[in-house]
């Protein structure tokens, strides 16, 4: 799914109107329907207070509230008194048979146990909203509210440091705005409403969907030797467990062999993985030897600083398989940017990421300052949090949209590495492998927290529900095959 910036939202909105031969008036309708279907589901027994703006934004809100009181749900509409309203605005205004004007000096008498909906500005507001905002918005604070489109002064692009409305749920249109990516403005949950407007080709910027799409079906005549072996180098001193969980997800992974390297300490682990230790006891101090048979490699987990002679050297005799690097191997390179090998993955939270760019004032620096480091190098980037961003090497982002913050606990980046390693020693490529392996990650999050509660569950929680997540991807995949191969294994699944 695209994700569009408000001049794209705006073609994509005249190029819908010209295809489909409809008048921008019948998308406002059709917005107004799909929001009813929504709110109504969601709050059955709800009253509403509407706060309609200028312009289409506003539009939608007077339309909804139409839509509202024909269906007998108590509704009150408050339209923002202005010197110029937008066509489709001024068109609803008459299709309603009452609603108050007020403004800012005179705020809207509001019933004190309605939901608020804030439909005073979308995508259209050319900058922020001054202070004299901040008292309607502070009236409606604490209230439960449900903002259409984007919370009413907050921009799209960019980020908003003025007044906007904190709304519990957004609704938006067509796709997410990547506004509500940036922790900063806090947009807590959204919903997408589909109102049919044209796709225009896939973009630069997209929104993980589908992903079911991008599964391998392995043969009935699969083994070991042709689902690839992964090779994980870890672990130190008070570290292990980083290696533990790497281990344990590259198990849960899918590929043939899971090998292991990390210094002496490293505990007993599964029983499936190769286990070779260094001589040294504390770190890993040689370079592990890489047979030709191994298929990809993931490295850093706990290795700490302590590695860094090892890890240099290591880089320096790499075969060209993909090579994913992750925490100590990442601070290290922080250090020696010119090693980083072109083609790598790097999987580094924010923090990490400052590390080797900067620190950033705003998500918004720190992913142009990713997307310019992932061209620059030719790497891939998984900047790790709430929506994961995905920057490849030609300028492509994928945001996904999968997990939740039960996984927020330590070990879950080591479980990401883990995994995205066996994926990618399956042999899918890179593009696939990436967005398979986060979302995958991150719906095993989902159906963690779902089972067990984001208080209480722990990252290796991710592990235990690897399997479900990936049996709903296959079960998604034999669902939507227009002509489906169904292995037996398939069918079990439906
Ligand atoms: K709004």
């Amino acid at each position: 799914m695209n994700i569009l910036n408000k001049e794209q939202l705006r073609a994509t909105d005249q190029h819908t109107i010209q295809v489909q031969g409809i008048r921008s008036w019948d998308l406002m309708e059709r917005a107004a329907r799909e929001l009813l279907k929504a709110i109504t589901r969601e709050f059955p027994h709800g009253e509403f207070s509407i706060l309609c703006g200028p312009g289409n934004n506003g539009g939608d809100g007077l339309a909804l509230g139409r839509m509202l009181k024909e269906k007998g749900i108590n509704t009150q509409v408050f339209l923002l008194e202005s010197p110029k309203y937008s066509e489709d605005n001024l068109e609803n205004q008459k299709l309603l048979e009452e609603f108050e004007v007020f403004n800012l000096e005179k705020l809207p008498e509001l019933w004190p146990d309605s939901i608020i909906i804030d439909a005073l500005y979308g995508f259209g507001l050319r900058t922020g909203l001054g202070i004299e905002w901040k008292a309607l918005f502070e009236k409606i604070e604490g209230r439960t509210c449900l903002a259409i489109d984007l919370p009413s002064g907050l921009l799209a692009d960019e980020l908003t440091t003025s007044p906007y409305v904190k709304a519990d749920i957004v609704y938006t249109f067509h796709c997410p705005k990547k506004a509500f990516f940036a922790p900063e403005h806090g947009i807590e949950s959204f919903e997408i409403i589909d109102i049919g407007l044209e796709k225009v080709g896939d973009g630069n910027y997209q929104y993980l969907a589908d992903v079911h799409l991008l599964l391998n079906q392995p043969s009935r005549f699969a083994h070991k030797g042709t689902l690839g072996q992964a090779l994980l180098v870890g672990g130190s001193k008070g570290m292990t467990g980083a290696i533990d969980l790497a281990t344990k997800a590259a198990l849960r992974g899918g590929c043939g062999i899971v090998k292991v390297y990390g210094p002496g300490c490293t505990p007993d682990l599964p029983s499936e993985a190769l286990v070779q230790r260094d001589i040294n006891l504390e770190y890993i101090k040689q370079t592990p030897t890489i047979d030709a048979k191994t298929t990809a490699i993931g490295i850093g987990m706990g290795m700490s600083h302590n590695g860094q002679e090892a890890l240099l050297e290591f880089l320096s005799v790499l075969p060209p398989i993909p090579l994913v690097l992750d925490a100590d191997a990442l601070n290290i390179l922080a250090k020696h940017p010119e090693k980083i090998p072109t083609g790598a993955i790097l999987t580094p939270h924010p923090k990490e990421l400052d590390r080797i760019v900067g620190t950033s004032k705003s998500s918004f620096e720190r992913w142009e300052k990713a997307e310019k480091l992932a061209k620059k190098k030719g790497i891939y980037l998984i900047v790790k949090g709430a929506n994961t961003h995905i920057f490849f090497p030609d300028g492509k982002i994928l945001v996904n949209s999968s997990g939740n913050y039960g996984m927020a606990k330590g070990g879950s980046g080591d479980i990401l590495t883990g995994l995205l390693t066996a994926i990618l020693a399956q042999g899918y490529p890179i593009e696939k492998a990436l967005p398979l392996g986060v979302y995958l990650h991150g719906l095993a999050g989902d159906i963690a927290a779902e089972t067990l509660g984001h208080d209480a569950m722990n990252a290796g929680d991710i592990l235990t529900f690897l399997p479900d997540a990936w049996k709903l991807l296959r079960r998604r995949a034999c669902t939507t095959s227009k002509y489906p191969r169904r292995s037996t294994e398939q069918r079990e699944l439906l």
